[in-house]
């Protein structure tokens, strides 16, 4: 059984990044910049955007993190993706998620320049994943998943894959993603049914349905390869989707929670942003 470390495959990425980056800021004269919009203090959030900042640091960008108060107008909101689109220091925004009820979520997120859009969230750059147009941004979290598979070898090629979950920002990307990958997926979701009969057919569990625990050692068969998405809070312990002490018995390779794919997601954010600088600089 091979525990799949995220954190030291992120922290690869990231040193790579660090050096290229190095070298093009003294061609360009400038840094890629990265933007964290955050609205309301909600604790989980503070956590996240906190770690992404201190990826900015660790590979050298510049990041600027704008803290708006949980009753802003959708239209204030608005307005200050309209000044981060037209700052050329920013090559990435991000509007962290989720936001609260009042706002529509679709039109914030497509409001941002979709060349700037560096959680692959936009309309455009979902379009793109979908046709396979590679000058697009791919959602941080499967595009991690999916880096996870190749460092590790993990052939995917008629492999039968199970996701659970459809979320926008997971399961559903990362459907699209497996099936670029020639796997067979089946995905998920609150009102599938037998999914422990399911779970036993699979080569591939990807679990990303917010729910402890919802994947044990019954479920599973001898071998199989186990990508925990979830990330949940527990007595004040964090913890995935996946019972790992029991699965990790009968599984091949495994992700832990914390250190799988949380860190992963935050290298792709990284990878995106300079992407979009790079992207820049060639225009
Ligand atoms: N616009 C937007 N983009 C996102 O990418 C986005 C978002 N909204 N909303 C929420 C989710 C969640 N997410 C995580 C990022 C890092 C960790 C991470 O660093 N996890 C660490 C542990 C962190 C901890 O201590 O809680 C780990 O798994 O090792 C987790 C989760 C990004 N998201």
């Amino acid at each position: 059984m091979t525990i799949i470390d995220g954190k030291a495959l992120s922290e690869k990425i990231l040193r790579e990044i660090e050096q290229e980056h190095s070298e093009l800021e003294k061609k360009v004269g400038r840094k890629a910049g990265l933007a964290v919009i955050i609205v309301g203090d909600n604790p989980a959030s503070q956590i996240y955007v906190r770690n992404k900042i201190k990826a900015c640091e660790r590979v050298g960008f510049h990041s600027e993190t704008i803290r708006l108060d949980e009753n802003i107008t959708e239209e204030n909101l608005l307005s200050e993706i309209k000044k981060l689109n037209n700052n050329n220091n920013v090559d990435g925004i991000l509007v962290q998620l989720p936001l609260p009820e009042h706002i529509d979520e679709l039109n914030i997120i497509n409001a941002i320049s979709a060349e700037k859009d560096v959680d692959g969230f936009h309309t455009t750059n979902i379009g793109k994943m979908m046709i396979g147009d590679k000058s697009g941004f791919l959602p941080c979290t499967p595009a991690g998943v999916i880096q996870m598979f190749e460092e590790y070898n993990i052939d995917l090629k008629g492999k039968d894959v199970l996701v659970i979950g459809q979320s926008n920002i997971v399961g559903k990307p990362m459907t699209l993603l497996l099936m670029r990958k020639h796997a067979t997926v089946q995905t998920c979701n609150s009102k599938t049914k037998n999914l422990s009969e399911k779970l036993q057919r699979a080569d591939v569990v990807i679990a990303a349905a917010g729910y402890p625990k919802l994947v044990k050692t019954t479920d599973v068969k001898e071998g199989v390869v186990v990508i925990d998405v979830g990330i949940n809070r527990v007595d004040g312990k964090l913890c995935g989707d996946v019972d790992f002490e029991e699965v990790s018995k009968k599984a091949s390779f495994i992700t832990p929670v914390p250190g799988g794919v949380g860190p992963m997601t935050i290298a792709m954010l990284i990878k995106n942003t300079f992407k979009s600088y790079n992207q820049k600089m060639n225009k």
